[in-house]
């Protein structure tokens, strides 16, 4: 639970580990609740009186997470951006705006306004003209001098004009013109002829809609990408899922999806937003904290200078849920040390008022009913956590780190049911100990915090994004390297109740917060649709990949590779064909052929029928140009155009032959990448 960066949370564990003797242990091992555990922890005298001021201090430093707002810095970084701005380097510019916005306090809004509208500038001559337009509104709406309004007004009816929103473009000529009366600073030949240019260029616009009709204007382009759609039926129980899929459960593997019906690869089988999902810290400055997409063009947070979005409305939800709580006491959190895990565990109680929890405290043993929604957290809190297989120096760590936690939620003003103001200062954390007004609190969120840490082991899933070079000036293909960086973790309740194999049906992908499911070979009614956690069959020796998911997430598999023995790609044998037994009676048995052979009617050892080799060599006869085909679309970006050739390929491989063999784990290998690529990409 504690990363590998620098903080003083691994110190914290250590000393209480060295401070706890035999008997407090035996104690705590004795404990049947999680609410029990942490109010018992927190009321010993060597964890409230645990001395956590140097480490505050510390973190008061600032480095990559400074603690507050800096009016100075602020400017500093404006007229670095103004500088740059003079040589005509636009990208430094709006970087040194950019940062600037961060560090410059909210009070502050007539400055606050002029840095949005010199970013403006920026992005005009960047040609980001929808972000130049919303940079303007900013500006404006935080009160931009009135004697200055024209220059915004000009320069929002320029980029409207280049988006063809005349209309729009006519008003902000004719705010131009109006503005320039309030413009005192300016001589009067040169207030003179910018509204010459206004009203000339107002004639025209005029002239013109009337000879085009008055046509209406185009809207304005969505900046975050639209939400990936579920095709067909969604599922009723499952509203997450399409109707393809149905949970089932079995004593061994607990709940699992299995197919209702036959699924074609490339099928989208699952999308889901995060219940809790957090933006991994080194990327609060260049993603967004709410739905982690990067940001070129930030929103920062009003308050603190860590976190930035991408929209007004990401900014809104984050502050009036979460971030409203976690604004103060992220510094600290990311400089502890503690893991993604520890924070998303925090995240799932911030984001919801206090009443949420105390209304369903009581209920949430019980075993939740009706539809599954994604936002319910009963439906987290009964995944699974393997609370009786753990021993008591897990439960003990856990239980460390929860106390940790709660005296974050303490400063952060939750439980008081109001956001904290003011950044945090040593004083207010000079030790654990949690004020004695609030037992219940640590009881009731203790137990929901060490809860979370349990289940988020098991359940919680890595959001990636894949990196793209930018595509040349005019080039329209992006294509990918491959590459991927781990930017977030969070929990999607429904992907949650898929069970792992070795050699998986679905591929996952992200596309903003939102992950997407979807089969990456045809599976048929019945048969277990199951993801992977890690270890892959084709490249994870059996043994390796047993103990891995034993380790991480106790349980042994049995899927097909692991009972069967299958062999890694290298050693897949390509001697012989692996032939279905294509007998009238269903016959599970592979019939090897080797490639040399010259009959074309083959007996199957099992039930000693004939298959004829000759028609399914023929259908396959195709798959190889199919493949270089596909092969040549990939590198070429054309990644829709290869996933028809490699699903039109698996549909031919499925008829005949029976995996393992190499050629079909290129095939969906391939088709893996494809559907990455189309679904998941940042321009890096
Ligand atoms: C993310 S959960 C999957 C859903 C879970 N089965 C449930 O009932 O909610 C992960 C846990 O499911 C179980 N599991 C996953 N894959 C399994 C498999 N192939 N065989 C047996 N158990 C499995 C393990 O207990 C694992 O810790």
């Amino acid at each position: 639970m504690t990363q590998d960066i620098q903080g003083f949370f691994k110190k914290f564990h250590d000393n209480i580990n060295n401070a706890i003797d035999d008997v407090t242990r035996n104690n705590f091992a004795n404990l049947e609740s999680n609410s029990k555990r942490v109010s018992y922890l927190s009321s010993l005298p060597f964890i409230r009186n645990y001395d956590l001021s140097t480490d505050v201090s510390e973190v008061q430093v600032g480095g990559d997470f400074p603690v507050k707002k800096e009016l100075e810095k602020s400017r500093t970084l404006k007229d670095e951006g103004n500088k740059a701005v003079q040589k005509g380097d636009w990208i430094k510019s709006l970087q040194l705006y950019n940062h600037s916005l961060l560090f410059m306090p909210q009070k502050e809004s007539e400055e606050l306004s002029i840095v949005y509208a010199n970013r403006s500038a920026a992005l005009n001559h960047l040609e980001q003209f929808e972000e130049a337009l919303s940079d303007i509104q900013r500006c404006l709406s935080l009160g931009y001098p009135r004697h200055l309004r024209y220059k915004v007004y000009e320069r929002r009816a320029r980029c409207l004009l280049v988006l063809k929103r005349n209309q729009e473009a006519i008003k902000a000529f004719q705010d131009t013109i109006s503005a320039l009366d309030e413009a005192n600073n300016l001589n009067k030949e040169k207030r003179q002829k910018l509204r010459t240019d206004a009203k000339l260029m107002l004639e025209v616009l005029n002239k013109g809609l009337v000879l085009a009709g008055n046509p209406k204007d185009p809207e304005s382009l969505k900046k975050t990408p639209p939400k990936p759609k579920l095709p067909g039926t969604q599922n009723s129980q499952y509203p997450a899922a399409s109707d393809a899929i149905q949970i089932d459960y079995d004593n061994d593997k607990g709940r699992f999806a299995t197919a209702s019906k036959d699924i074609q690869a490339g099928e989208i089988l699952l999308v889901e937003k995060p219940h809790s999902g957090v933006l991994l810290g080194e990327y609060c400055k260049s993603h967004c904290q709410n739905c982690f997409i990067k940001c070129p063009i930030p929103i920062p947070c009003p308050k603190c200078p860590n976190v930035i979005f991408c929209s007004e409305n990401c900014l809104k939800t984050a502050i009036q849920s979460y971030h409203g709580y976690e604004c103060h006491i992220l510094p600290l959190l990311w400089k502890s040390g503690c893991s993604i895990t520890c924070h998303i565990a925090l995240r799932m109680i911030t984001q919801k008022p206090k009443e949420y929890f105390t209304q369903i405290y009581n209920d949430l043993e019980s075993k939740p009913s009706g539809i599954y929604k994604t936002d319910d957290y009963k439906n987290i809190y009964h995944l699974v956590a393997h609370e009786d297989k753990r021993t008591k120096q897990d439960l003990l760590h856990r239980c460390q780190m929860t106390i940790f936690l709660l005296k974050l939620l303490e400063l952060s003003g939750y439980f008081e049911g109001k956001h904290r103001e003011k950044e945090i200062d040593p004083d207010d954390i000079k030790t654990l100990e949690i004020g004695e007004i609030y037992s219940d609190d640590i009881a009731l969120f203790g137990s929901l915090i060490l809860k979370n840490l349990q289940i988020l082991q098991f359940n919680a899933h890595e959001v990636f994004e894949l990196h793209c070079p930018k595509p040349k000036v005019g080039q329209y293909i992006i294509k990918h390297d491959g590459k991927s960086t781990f930017l977030a973790g969070a929990v999607f309740p429904t992907l949650a109740l898929f069970n792992h194999s070795c050699d998986p049906g679905v591929v996952r992908y992200f596309c903003g917060p939102y992950v997407v499911v979807r089969a990456v070979k045809n599976i048929k009614a019945g048969q277990e649709v199951a993801e992977n956690y890690g270890p892959i069959f084709t490249t994870v020796p059996k043994q390796k990949r047993q103990a891995e998911l034993k380790d991480q997430y106790w349980f042994d598999c049995s899927c097909v590779p692991c009972e069967q023995n299958w062999p890694i790609y290298s050693e897949m044998t390509e001697n012989y064909m692996r032939f279905k037994c294509d007998s009238d009676r269903p016959c599970p048995n592979v019939v090897p052929v080797p490639y040399d052979c010259k009959e074309f009617m083959v007996q199957c050892g099992l039930c000693q029928q004939y298959t004829n080799i000759l028609r399914g060599l023929k259908s396959l006869q195709d798959t190889e140009i199919m493949y270089k085909l596909g092969r040549a679309a990939m590198a070429e970006g054309k990644y829709g155009e290869a996933m028809k050739k490699f699903i039109e390929m698996l549909k031919l491989y499925d008829a005949t032959l029976s995996p393992p063999y190499q050629s079909y784990y290129d095939c969906v290998q391939d088709l893996r990448r494809c559907m990455l690529a189309l679904g998941n990409y940042s321009i890096v």
